[in-house]
């Protein structure tokens, strides 16, 4: 249920189906069966156009309109008059199809109420042309609701670009799961809203994407009972620059109300009055000098996690400090200034990196740091292998890879969430769920969905800080 598959991966599952006795025809009368019951639970009955393609796409459309003209409904189906007929199940499907028929290019979109989007699915695999791309620009242009079968037609299905031009549904409806391209811009916007329905298919034996969800690291997540203290809870130490100080607050904040049992902020001395003013429960330390960083680092008791980054300048010191925190080994989170410190010369840091280190970057500083190309999940994943450690690369469409393989892709996106502090906010999470003892993979997911789920709820007008006061709600709900 939690597991994204890519279209080769489909493949293997739809051919396992097969090799087992089912055929091609019974797997497209079940997608189109389920797809039409969503038409029925999600509109009243009028009339619909359904747009059919020349693949299977196409051939859930034909069976999506038997079914709804079965119930009663005015259905047209427009395809291409030059498509070859070649056998097969689409062809069947075709030919099972005994309403009207019409050409795309004879469409009149404002007879119809509702759009049934069969043109392309995982199969398209170039830029589409038309007769393609007017219909597609005309079903966009008319207002009228579409329904996407399986993908927005003109969206690629791994990566979710888009080819030359694309469906924008109101609703797709994905066929047994979700594909990258629900959960990638832009696809996910020309998804609108995605409703995944079985198929019958068994599940893919080694899935290595996945949707964020509790049920991905909740097991890993242990709520506080009677015998713990703050020093079993964890705690942490976030570095906090001279200027700049409100990154490492928010920080702080967010760590603590995650359950660290206890954080320090360890600063220079100008700014200590700054940090221990502002809020009653943590700890300052100072450093007088990055000569005796270290020392101050490994005078704190039961230390299980560092984070560094918010409010750090990028300059000689801020790479000095991560040099010294990376060689302890222990989880450590590394944001903003303590990734863009490393611009010049990024190998200098990524030599050093290991498994227990979480990377938190935005799209600008992930480009500072690595010259990969691809799609973003093929991007976080590449360099998470390069880096050997966990990277998450924010976004609207946020993907947490590890050095060892799992991915995963959150599936919230919350527009508001585009505001100062809130990756501060972030790399705190991470760092209070470090401490508490979750692993990187988790403990950076656990912190996304966090922050997604309190964003969600605040609404518009959400600043970084009114989030840690909504985090004691959600926990209590996991
Ligand atoms: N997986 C499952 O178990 C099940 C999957 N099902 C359904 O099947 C869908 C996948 O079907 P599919 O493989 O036939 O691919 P589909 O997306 O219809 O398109 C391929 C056709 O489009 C053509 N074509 C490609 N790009 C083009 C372009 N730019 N411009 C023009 N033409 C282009 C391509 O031509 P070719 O490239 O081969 O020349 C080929 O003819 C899947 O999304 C789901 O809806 C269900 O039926 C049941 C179970
Ligand atoms: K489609």
């Amino acid at each position: 249920m939690f597991e994204v598959l890519l279209a080769e991966q489909m493949r293997h599952i739809e051919s396992a189906a097969v090799a087992e006795g089912q055929s091609i025809e019974h797997l497209m009368e079940t997608a189109g069966e389920v797809i039409a019951q969503e038409v029925l639970r999600l509109f009243k009955s009028c009339s619909v156009i359904v747009l059919a393609g020349p693949g299977n796409n196409g051939g859930d459309g034909f069976v999506v309109a038997r079914k709804l003209e079965e119930k009663g409904w005015p259905v047209i189906v427009a395809c291409s008059k030059t498509i070859p007929s070649k056998e097969g199940a689409a062809f069947k499907a075709r030919s099972q199809w005994k309403g009207t028929l019409i050409d795309y290019q004879d469409i009149h979109f404002k007879d119809f109420a509702l759009i049934i989007d069969g043109l392309f699915g995982i199969g398209l695999s170039k830029h589409i042309d038309d007769p393609y791309k007017t219909v597609v620009q005309k079903a966009n242009q008319s207002g009228i609701p579409i329904l996407a079968i399986d993908i927005p037609s003109g969206i690629h299905s791994d990566s979710g670009e888009e080819l030359g031009y694309a469906i924008k549904a109101h609703y797709t409806i994905a066929l047994q799961t979700l594909k990258p391209c629900h959960l990638l811009l832009p696809g996910k916007i020309h998804s609108g809203t995605t409703i995944v329905k079985d198929i019958g298919l068994r599940p893919f034996p080694t899935p290595t994407l996945f949707v964020n969800a509790p049920e991905l690291w909740k097991k890993h997540y242990h709520k506080p009972n009677l015998t713990d203290n703050k020093y079993t809870r964890g705690h942490g130490v976030i570095v906090g620059g001279a200027h700049l100080t409100g990154a490492a607050r928010l920080s702080m904040l967010a760590a603590r109300r995650v359950g660290a049992g206890l954080i320090t902020l360890l600063c220079p001395p100008e700014a200590q009055i700054i940090y221990s003013l502002a809020s009653l429960g943590h700890l300052t330390q100072t450093y007088e000098d990055v000569s005796i960083f270290s020392e101050k680092l490994n005078s704190i008791t039961n230390l299980k996690g560092v984070l560094i980054g918010p409010g750090s300048p990028p300059t000689q010191d801020t790479r000095t400090l991560v040099h010294k925190i990376l060689k302890l080994k222990m989880p450590t989170v590394l944001d903003a200034g303590a990734l863009t410190a490393f611009a010049e010369n990024p190998d200098e840091l990524l030599r050093e990196l290991h498994e227990n280190v979480v990377l938190t970057p935005h799209e600008g500083e992930f480009k500072r740091l690595f010259s990969i190309s691809g799609n973003k999940i093929q991007r976080t994943s590449e360099a998470a292998k390069t880096a050997q450690c966990t990277i998450l690369l924010k976004g609207a469409d946020t993907v947490i890879a590890t050095a060892y393989g799992p991915v995963i892709i959150e599936s919230q996106g919350v527009p508001w969430l585009a505001t100062g502090g809130t990756g501060d906010i972030l790399s705190g999470l991470i760092l209070g769920l470090l401490v508490q003892g979750l692993k990187p993979l988790e403990a950076a997911a656990m912190a996304n969905w966090i922050l997604n789920q309190c964003a969600h709820s605040i609404g518009v007008g959400l600043l970084a800080e009114d989030i840690p006061l909504q985090i004691p709600k959600l926990l209590a709900s996991i």
